[in-house]
C-alpha cells in the first residue's frame, strides 16, 4: 500500500519528486512533527492553490469583460433574446456581414417569419461605415442584435456558440469587390479565407453542428466563354484575386464537409443590387456621380464590345438565401468528428438576363431624369470579366428559386431608396 506520504507527493514523472535521502528527511520530519499535522498543511496549501486560481481567472475573466468590446451579462442577454425563435420548427442563424447589403436583408427576412437571429459585423470603412450603422439602426428596431466583432476572432465565434446552439449559418462576411483587390490584396486573404477558416472551425466544435450558408460568386466562372454559366462549368481560370479568393473558399468549405460533416450550401451571387446597396458598385456611384454632375466612366470590352452583367435583384437573392437554409439539411458531426455524409451543395442565383452596362446607364438616367456624363474607356486589366450570365435551373429545381424582377423594376425601387435615403426628396442631399 502506498503511504499518505506517497500518494501526496506521487513520482509521476514530470511532477515534484521528494528526495528521500536522510538529511532530507530529518528536515521533513521537523516540520511535520507527525502525520496528522502533515495532513493539515497538505490541506491548507491545497485550499491556497485553489484560491489563488480562481482569484487569477476572476482577474482574467473581468479584465477581458473591461478591455474587449464584446461580453457581459447585458451583452448575452441580448444574444439569448435576439436568438429567439417565434415559429413552429423555425431557426436560430447566426449571419455574419449582418450589417452589409445582403447579410442586412436577409436578416431582415428571417426575423420577418419568426426566427432567431444574431448578427455579427466588423463594421470596416471598406465604404462608408455611416451606411452600415444605419442597416444595424434599422435591424436593431426590428429586434436584432449585431455584435460588434470579427470572424477572424476565434474566442468570440466561440461564446457566441456558447450562447446559442445556432442551428443554421449564414456566412456573408467578406471583402468584397473585384477591382480593390489589386489595391488590397490581403484583406481579401484576411477576410475571404482566414475568416472563413475560422467561423468553420467553430462551427465544426459546436454541438450540435450548424448547418452552413455561405455566399461564394458568379466570379469563380472566371474567363469561361460557355454561357450560361453552370455549376458544374470550370472554375480554374479566376480573373481577379476576389475569384480567387471565393474559389478557395468553395474547396476549403468541401474539406469541411467531407471530413466533419458539415451541411454547407455556396451561392454563386451575380452582381446584386437595390436599396441599402454597396456604394463600391457601378450601379450605386453611378447614381451619385450623375445626380452631382460628375463624369461616369464606362468599361467596353475587346473589340468595342460591351460588357454585361446579370444584376440579380436584392429580394430575389434574399429567397434564395431563405429556400437554402430552409432545405440545407443537417451537419452529421458532433464533438468535431463527422458521423456521416452531409449535404455539400452550390448553386448560381442570378437573374439568367444579362443588361449591358450602357444599357443600365440608360434605366439609371430614366429614373433620375438627370443626363449622365458618359467617358467610355476600354477595360482596364483590372480584374473584371466581358460577361456574366446564369443558369439558375438547378436552384429552380432544388430551391424553388425563381427571380421575379427585372433590371428596370429593380433599378427604379432602388433609385426610389436612394433619393429618399440622401435626402433628395426633401431638397437637401447627403453624401
Ligand atoms: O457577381 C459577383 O460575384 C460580383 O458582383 C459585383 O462585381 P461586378 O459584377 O464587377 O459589379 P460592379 O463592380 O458593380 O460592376 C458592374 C459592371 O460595371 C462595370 N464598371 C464598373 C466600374 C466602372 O467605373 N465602370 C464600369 O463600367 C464593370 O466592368 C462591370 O461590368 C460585386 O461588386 C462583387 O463583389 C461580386 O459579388
Amino acid at each position: 500500500m502506498p503511504s499518505l506520504e506517497e500518494e501526496l507527493f506521487p513520482s509521476t514523472p514530470g511532477k515534484f519528486k521528494i528526495d528521500r535521502g536522510h538529511t532530507m528527511n530529518r528536515q521533513f520530519n521537523r516540520c511535520f512533527a507527525s502525520t496528522s499535522t502533515m495532513f493539515l498543511w497538505a490541506l491548507f496549501l491545497i485550499a491556497l492553490t485553489a484560491s489563488y486560481l480562481s482569484f487569477q481567472s476572476f482577474v482574467d475573466s473581468g479584465s477581458r469583460y473591461f478591455t474587449a468590446s464584446w461580453g457581459g451579462i447585458q451583452w448575452e442577454k441580448q444574444i439569448r433574446s435576439s436568438a429567439q425563435i417565434h415559429r413552429s420548427k423555425g431557426m436560430s442563424v447566426l449571419v455574419t456581414g449582418a450589417a452589409g447589403f445582403v447579410g442586412s436583408h436577409v436578416s431582415l427576412a428571417l426575423k420577418k417569419r419568426g426566427d432567431g437571429v444574431v448578427g455579427i459585423d466588423n463594421f470596416n470603412s471598406y465604404y462608408d461605415p455611416s451606411l452600415k450603422k444605419a442597416r444595424k439602426s434599422l435591424l436593431n428596431s426590428r429586434g436584432i442584435f449585431i455584435v460588434e466583432g470579427d470572424i477572424n476572432d476565434a474566442r468570440l465565434i466561440a461564446k457566441l456558440f456558447d450562447i446559442v446552439a445556432f442551428t443554421h449559418v449564414m456566412h456573408l462576411a467578406a471583402q468584397a469587390g473585384v477591382r480593390y483587390a489589386m489595391e488590397n490584396p490581403h484583406s481579401y486573404v484576411h477576410s475571404n479565407i482566414g475568416g472563413l477558416v475560422t467561423l468553420l472551425e467553430a462551427c465544426k466544435t459546436a454541438n450540435p453542428q450548424p448547418a452552413v450558408v455561405w455566399a461564394s460568386s458568379s466570379s469563380v466562372y472566371g474567363l469561361n466563354e460557355k454561357v450560361p454559366f453552370s455549376e458544374s462549368d470550370r472554375t480554374d481560370q479566376p480573373a481577379s484575386l476576389y475569384a480567387a479568393t471565393k474559389k478557395a473558399g468553395e474547396e476549403i468549405t468541401h474539406t469541411y464537409n467531407h471530413i466533419y460533416g458539415l451541411s454547407i450550401t455556396g451561392l454563386r451571387f451575380f452582381t446584386v443590387y437595390g436599396p441599402f446597396g454597396r456604394p463600391d458598385m457601378a450601379y450605386f456611384f453611378f447614381t451619385r456621380n450623375i445626380l452631382q454632375g460628375k463624369p461616369i466612366t464606362i468599361f467596353r470590352g475587346k473589340n468595342r464590345v460591351d460588357l454585361a452583367r446579370d444584376f440579380t435583384y436584392i429580394d430575389d437573392i434574399v429567397k434564395g438565401c431563405v429556400a437554402s437554409l430552409d432545405t440545407s439539411g443537417k451537419s452529421t458531426g458532433s464533438g468535431g468528428k463527422k458521423r456521416g455524409p452531409a449535404p455539400y451543395r452550390i448553386f448560381n442565383l442570378g437573374n439568367t438576363s444579362p443588361v449591358t452596362v450602357p444599357t443600365l446607364v440608360l434605366i439609371l438616367e430614366r429614373h433620375l431624369k438627370v443626363k449622365a456624363k458618359r467617358n467610355v474607356v476600354d477595360m482596364p486589366g483590372n480584374g473584371d470579366v466581358p460577361f456574366t450570365h446564369a443558369n439558375i435551373s438547378l436552384a429552380q429545381r432544388e430551391l424553388g428559386y425563381k427571380p421575379t424582377t427585372d433590371l428596370e423594376t429593380g433599378l427604379k425601387k432602388f433609385v426610389k431608396w436612394y433619393l429618399t435615403y440622401y435626402g433628395y426628396n426633401r431638397g437637401k442631399a447627403v453624401h
